[in-house]
This record gives structure tokens, C-alpha cells and sequence, in this order.
């Protein structure tokens, strides 16, 4: 899977969550009566349809569904990659249809973090560079010893400190998306969002990176927005949302593997 950027009209920056709604705050993410639709072979489709939903801050949701049913369209969309064809989306307490494309693009930068399936890591950066990234798009000086050791501090929690001067090339697959975890949590963001990001690792090395973003959880309260396919990736998260042609049809709170594993069974069945 791919995540595809989205074209937006911008809209004048303003704040944040629609007046009556009186639970600003308590969560990370909250989906509206959020569509997108397409123009499909001369008709309207539906990829995502009237998904609402609200993570709490310090959770873990897994996104399942077969392919095609709209997961890295809710992802896109929650992840102010793309823009809903209605409803809204709220990082925290901040209307993302209410702000303009450069204000969007620093919320992205400063407040989610993203781990994707392929690596993403640039080669011709230190681990270290990689990891801190994100804070010299920011604006800091790569000079700067805060820059250094925020890096190092993410890249400890990833078990990879003693790594920053290497090449991400002299790296493993596994080792690489630990790297990626590491970049993701370096600006301390409202959410995270991975999109298949033990996709492509062996089962064990899956297991560590699956760790680590449940340690992201439970030791730093961050919370985590994954679309998975595999029940085991499922299994170590706190609740699993089941998408069928755009919508929300099952949920799992504390998912097992074998719970999921019947549900998407079933999802081939309907
Ligand atoms: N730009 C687009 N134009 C038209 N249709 C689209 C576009 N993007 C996605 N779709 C359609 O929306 C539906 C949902 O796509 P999406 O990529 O969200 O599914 P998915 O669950 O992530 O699939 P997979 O697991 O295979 O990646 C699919 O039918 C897809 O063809």
C-alpha cells in the first residue's frame, strides 16, 4: 500500500473544534461523518463513507479491512495527507478542514509522525541525520547539541544510539524501521500513523518494531494509527477498527489474533 497526496483547497488558518462538541482535548484524533468520494467510470464512489470516530490520546488502533475497502483512504484522510469530500478531522483540538495548505504541511510536520512499509530513510544521511529530520525541517541548526541529543534520545528508545553515525545503509530491514520509529517520535507527536510498517519483515523482526510502537503507547502515552492486513500485527494493539467499501463495520477492543483472523474471514464472506 501507498499513501497518495491529496489535493486541497486551502482555507483561512483558524481554530479548532466546532462549538457543542465538548470533548476537546481528550483526543488525539476524531473523525466526523468523514466521506471521500471519487469520480468512478461516470459515477460517485464512495471509497470512504460517514466514518466517525474518536481515538483516545495514549491509544492504539489498528485498521483492518481487504484490499480496496478504504483503509489508506481513512488513513490519507486522518492524516491530513488528503482532504475528505465532507465531513471534518481533528488532530487534537485542530479542525484540519480550517487550515491553509502551509499551515497543514507544518501540523504534519510538527504534530504526526509517519512510518511507512517501504523505509523512507535517506542514504545519504547519518542514522542520526535521518532521525532528526524532522526538527531541521523545522527549522533547527543541525548544529545545534538539542538536535543531537533528542536524536540520541529517540534512537536509544529504538536500541540504536550506538548506531547515529552509521549509515542507514549498513543497516538491516528490521533495524531500518526502528530507525523510522525513531524518526516518527523525535518531534513528539499528537499521533502516529504507520501504514503497513511490519509489512515487509521477517516475523521476528515484525515483533520488535511492534514493541517498540506498544512502548510508544504505554511508556510515552503516543498514539498510534495502524493499518495492518496481519491478525498478529492486530493482536499487540488496543483496539481494531474493521473497514468494508468505506465504512466501519466491526470494532475489537483488545484484539486476538484468532478474533481478527475470524473477522476478516467473515468480511470475505459478506
Ligand atoms: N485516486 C483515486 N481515484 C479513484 N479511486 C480511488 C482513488 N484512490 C483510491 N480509490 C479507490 O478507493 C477504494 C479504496 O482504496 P484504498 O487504497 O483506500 O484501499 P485499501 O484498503 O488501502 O487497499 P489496499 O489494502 O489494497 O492498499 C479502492 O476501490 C480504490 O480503487
Amino acid at each position: 500500500m501507498s499513501l497518495r497526496m491529496g489535493r486541497r483547497t486551502p482555507t483561512p488558518a483558524g481554530p479548532t473544534r466546532a462549538a457543542g462538541r465538548d470533548t476537546a482535548g481528550a483526543h488525539a484524533l476524531t473523525l466526523d461523518s468523514v466521506t471521500r468520494r471519487y469520480w468512478r467510470g461516470g459515477k460517485d464512489f464512495h471509497a470512504l463513507e460517514d466514518v466517525s470516530m474518536e481515538v483516545p490520546q495514549g491509544h492504539f488502533l489498528a485498521v483492518m479491512g481487504r484490499s480496496g475497502s478504504g483503509k489508506t483512504t481513512f488513513l490519507q484522510c486522518a492524516a491530513g495527507l488528503d482532504q475528505p469530500t465532507s465531513g471534518t478531522v481533528w488532530i487534537g483540538d485542530t479542525d484540519l478542514s480550517r487550515l491553509s495548505e502551509a499551515a497543514l504541511t507544518r501540523l504534519r510536520r510538527d504534530r504526526i509522525g509517519f512510518v511507512f512499509q517501504s523505509l523512507n530513510l535517506v542514504p545519504s544521511l547519518t542514522v542520526g541525520e535521518n532521525t532528526a529530520l524532522p526538527l531541521l525541517l523545522r527549522g533547527m541548526n543541525p548544529q545545534d547539541p538539542a538536535v543531537r541529543e533528542r536524536s540520541l534520545k529517540v534512537l536509544d528508545a529504538v536500541g540504536l544510539a550506538d548506531r547515529a553515525d552509521d549509515s542507514p545503509l549498513r543497516l538491516s530491514g528490521g533495524q531500518q524501521q526502528r530507525v523510522a520509529i525513531a524518526r516518527a517520535l523525535v518531534t513528539d507527536p499528537a499521533v502516529i500513523f504507520a501504514d503497513e510498517p511490519t509489512g515487509a519483515l521477517d516475523p521476528v523482526t515484525a515483533r520488535e518494531v511492534l514493541q517498540l510502537l506498544r512502548q510508544a503507547v504505554d511508556v510515552s502515552g503516543h498514539t498510534v494509527v495502524m493499518v495492518t492486513h496481519d491478525p498478529q500485527a492486530a493482536a499487540w494493539t488496543d483496539e481494531a477498527i474493521f473497514i468494508e467499501a468505506g465504512r466501519i463495520v466491526a470494532r475489537e477492543e483488545r484484539p486476538g489474533p484468532e478474533t481478527v483472523a475470524r473477522r476478516l474471514a467473515q468480511l470475505g464472506e459478506r
